[in-house]
């Protein structure tokens, strides 16, 4: 893919996979989380599923530069992450995170909220205001623009976050369990948006839900303490599934195979 950078201070302005890992060491606290990781992602919409513990979150804070790779390679946006670490903003800029917890001020509003954060992400003054609305008419809260995060449910909540994500219209976007508290409705117009967004922007979203990543992902990264243990198509993921492996649908028992086998190839 070919992007235009905006401006030359995160040059090279081209790149082929907006990840890039190799060896990928990372720590969580003083625990290493993730212990060798290779990886590679580029445009589309890349589920990341994996066991409770497999370093999924933490894989995710380290490609939001929150936290500082221990070993390996990581390159994001084609520049390798230790020459970021000078000054983040550039990269900051051209990323959206949402955390599994997000920290917010409760008497914003949603407006507020997401527009504070474009201001944050440096989104030119003169385009806050569109950013801003685009955003929270993309998540479906419009019509809560005014409202008090306090007074939000959590998938609302969940929503203003997924919004706060993409007001600066990112080239990598990072999603911690984004699904959690939607209801099924929601669910299904989120599936819409993420196959939208994906269509031009690297979109990596961490669920424990194997339908999600059937219904709206072109790719599907399994992590497995702290390493990729697998990657396919989600029609792949459904071929890997027998008749004896949990799940109801071909794609879950794909990803228990898939899960079983890495737990014995690593001998637990
Ligand atoms: N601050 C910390 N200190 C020590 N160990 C930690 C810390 N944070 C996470 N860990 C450990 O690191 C490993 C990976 O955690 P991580 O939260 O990245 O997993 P995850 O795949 O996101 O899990 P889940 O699906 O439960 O959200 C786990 O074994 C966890 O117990």
């Amino acid at each position: 893919m070919v992007r235009t950078l905006p401006e030359a201070a995160v040059a090279p302005a081209t790149w082929d996979h907006a990840v890039q890992a190799h060896g990928l060491q990372v720590r969580a606290g003083r625990h290493l989380a993730v212990t060798g990781l290779d990886l590679r992602l580029g445009v589309g919409v890349h589920g990341l599923l994996g066991p409770n513990g497999a370093g999924k979150t933490t894989l995710m804070r380290a490609l939001a530069t929150v936290l500082r790779p221990a070993g390996g390679r990581l390159e994001l946006l084609g520049r390798p992450a230790h020459e970021l670490r000078a000054d983040l903003r550039p990269i900051r800029r051209m990323m959206g995170y949402l955390p599994q917890e997000f920290g917010y001020y409760p008497k914003f509003t949603v407006r507020e909220f997401v527009a504070y954060m474009a201001w944050l992400k440096e989104v030119p003054t003169t385009d806050v205001a569109v950013a801003t609305e685009r955003a929270i008419a993309r998540v479906g809260l419009t019509d809560r623009a005014d409202s008090k995060l306090k007074q939000l449910s959590g998938g609302m909540l969940r929503r203003a976050g997924v919004a706060q994500a993409i007001v600066n219209d990112p080239a990598l976007l990072l999603l911690d369990e984004p699904t959690v508290g939607l209801d099924p409705e929601q669910r299904l117009t989120f599936r819409e948006l993420l196959r939208d967004l994906g269509a031009d922007t690297c979109v990596l979203v961490s669920t424990h839900l194997v339908e999600d990543v059937v219904a709206s992902c072109t790719d599907v990264v399994i992590v497995h303490a702290g390493r990729v243990v697998w990657q396919g198509t989600p029609a792949e993921l459904a071929d890997h599934g027998g008749t004896g492996d949990a799940g109801d649908s071909a794609a879950e028992r794909g990803y228990s195979a898939l899960v079983r086998q890495a737990r014995r190839e690593a001998g637990a």
